[in-house]
């Protein structure tokens, strides 16, 4: 959303590999919020594993997916730190809930040859066989400026350390980062 949000919900989304699982993890730590990361909403959600969703239905059937787990992480009770997952940007009806969403968006951002440095061959992830380059660059292009105009935070992940990434995030709560 655009402005503060009424609870401390923090939704970090971004390209695979930029970082949502760590400093996700590094929020809740320094805050003792939990954190949801997308493979565990998917699975409160529909019941299945992200892998599951892939191997049986495919590109369709794991936007169907994430796109439920996305709500599930909006219905979670705050305060909460949840990653989302990095294709949700390709659906309009994702695109308008984040839009709404009673959060704080955070866009952890990287430059595709960082990125492409952090998959390594890209095996254990979807989309990326055989040319993760290509393939990351082609994915960037349509998603970064969607990204970018939901985001309430943007933070470069290759140029801002996973502490100063979570500080960030604080700083940008507000008061709701220290309730009373
Ligand atoms: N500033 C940073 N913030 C987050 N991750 C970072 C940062 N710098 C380097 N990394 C590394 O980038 C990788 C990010 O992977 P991960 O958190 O699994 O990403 P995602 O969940 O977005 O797919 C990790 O190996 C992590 O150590
Ligand atoms: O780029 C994508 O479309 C995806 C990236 C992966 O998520 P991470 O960003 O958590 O690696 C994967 O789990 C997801 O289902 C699809
Ligand atoms: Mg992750």
């Amino acid at each position: 959303m655009t402005g503060q949000p009424s609870e401390a919900r923090v939704l970090l989304m971004g390209m695979m590999a930029v970082g949502k699982s760590t400093v996700g993890g590094a929020l809740a730590a320094a805050t003792g919020w939990p954190y949801v990361d997308n493979d565990e909403l998917v699975l409160r959600a529909n019941g299945v594993t992200t892998r599951q969703v892939l191997d049986t239905g495919g590109r369709p059937a794991i936007r169907q997916a994430e796109s439920r787990a996305l709500r599930q992480a909006l219905a979670e009770p705050a305060p909460l730190v949840a990653g989302v997952a990095a294709g949700v940007v390709e659906i309009e009806d994702d695109i308008a809930t984040l839009r709404s969403a009673d959060a704080l968006v955070v866009w952890l951002h990287a430059p595709i040859e960082v990125l492409v440095q952090r998959v390594g061959t890209g095996e254990d992830r979807p989309w990326l066989s055989p040319d993760p380059e290509a393939a990351l660059r082609r994915l960037a292009e349509g998603r970064d400026p969607i990204y970018s105009s939901l985001a309430d935070l943007s933070l470069d992940t290759s140029a801002t350390s996973t502490g100063e990434c979570v500080q960030r995030i604080l700083d940008a709560l507000g008061p709701l980062a220290h309730p009373s």
